[in-house]
């Protein structure tokens, strides 16, 4: 049995206990939640996760097999950092926060001195695998183009610059490393991040942002060349009813990342 510790209560975090409630070699045995919130969020924790205690951060002598984030780039430094340092392993799937300056480094030495590992989530993306492996061999270009309805961008930065809600014809709204994409679309760009942190690095990685009111769904471009060859991939991510900007492979992207945690075959 897998006894799992899950930062974040919100379209994610819901989603997998969801799902998880139909496993039985995984239980959640607590939830953590912005402090202040426990009280408002403790009915819906005690429907999807009955034994699950939920907290504003893991108590002093709790010591999960695994602490996963499903929470936003600010839970990186307020409970994966340490944990690991605690030798805690963990999955994270707001990757764009080690776009931050140091926090990838910071992330590496928190995992090496608590003797441990943190697990980067592919989250809304795929072939992350083929690009990891690509890069071995040597890549010379990685492109990616996200793509999402306009309401998606409804929050962040594209809001001040376009009037989102008339949009009528697919909109660059950012244009420039992965780098500067996840740190100014910190909700929308965590694919950028995964896709050059398995690749070319947030510097080297060219990134196109478009709200698109052709589209309904999430769709995420990559085009990748090197000494390997060349892929190209499409994705048209459904987004979570309830939250548009996040697509619902994420939500099985951290079940399967559990369930090769916890079963006997992994893949
Ligand atoms: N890798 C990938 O492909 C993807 C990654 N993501 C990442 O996942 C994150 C979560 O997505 P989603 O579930 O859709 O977002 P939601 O906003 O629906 O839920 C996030 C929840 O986490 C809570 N929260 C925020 N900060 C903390 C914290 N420090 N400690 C505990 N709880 C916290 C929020 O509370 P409150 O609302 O009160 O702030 C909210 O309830 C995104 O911010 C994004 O970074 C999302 C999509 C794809
Ligand atoms: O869920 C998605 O489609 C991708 C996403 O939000 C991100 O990259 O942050």
């Amino acid at each position: 049995m897998l006894h799992v510790s899950m930062i974040g209560c919100g379209a994610i975090g819901v989603g997998v206990m969801e799902l998880l409630k139909s496993d039985p070699d995984i239980v959640v045995d607590m939830v953590i939640v912005p402090e202040g919130k426990e009280d408002s969020l403790r009915a819906v924790v005690q429907r999807l996760a009955p034994t699950a205690q939920v907290a504003s951060h893991l108590n002093g002598g709790a010591r999960p097999d695994l602490l996963i984030e499903c929470a936003g780039h600010q839970a990186i430094e307020q409970h994966i950092i340490p944990a690991l340092e605690h030798g805690i392993p963990c999955m994270v799937v707001s990757v764009g926060a080690l776009s931050e300056l140091g926090m990838a480094e910071r992330l590496e030495q928190a995992a090496r001195k608590g003797n441990t590992q943190v697990q980067l989530l592919s989250g809304a993306i795929g072939a992350i695998d083929a690009l990891a492996a690509a890069k071995i061999g040597g890549l010379e270009s990685v492109v990616y183009t996200g793509r999402k309805p306009p309401q998606a961008w409804k929050g962040t930065p594209a809001e001040a610059q376009f009037d989102l809600d008339r949009l009528e014809q697919p909109t660059v709204i950012f244009e420039g490393t992965a780098r500067d994409a996840a740190r100014l679309y910190p909700k929308n760009a965590n694919v950028a991040a995964t896709l050059s942190l398995a690749g070319l690095g947030l510097d080297r990685t060219h990134v196109r942002l478009l709200a698109d009111p052709t589209v309904t769904e999430n769709v995420h471009h990559v085009e990748a060349k090197g000494a390997f060859g060349g892929f190209e991939l499409t994705m048209r991510g459904k987004p979570l009813a309830a939250n548009p900007k996040t697509s619902a492979l994420t939500v099985f992207s951290v079940v399967r990342a559990l369930g090769n945690r916890a079963h006997a075959v992994s893949i």
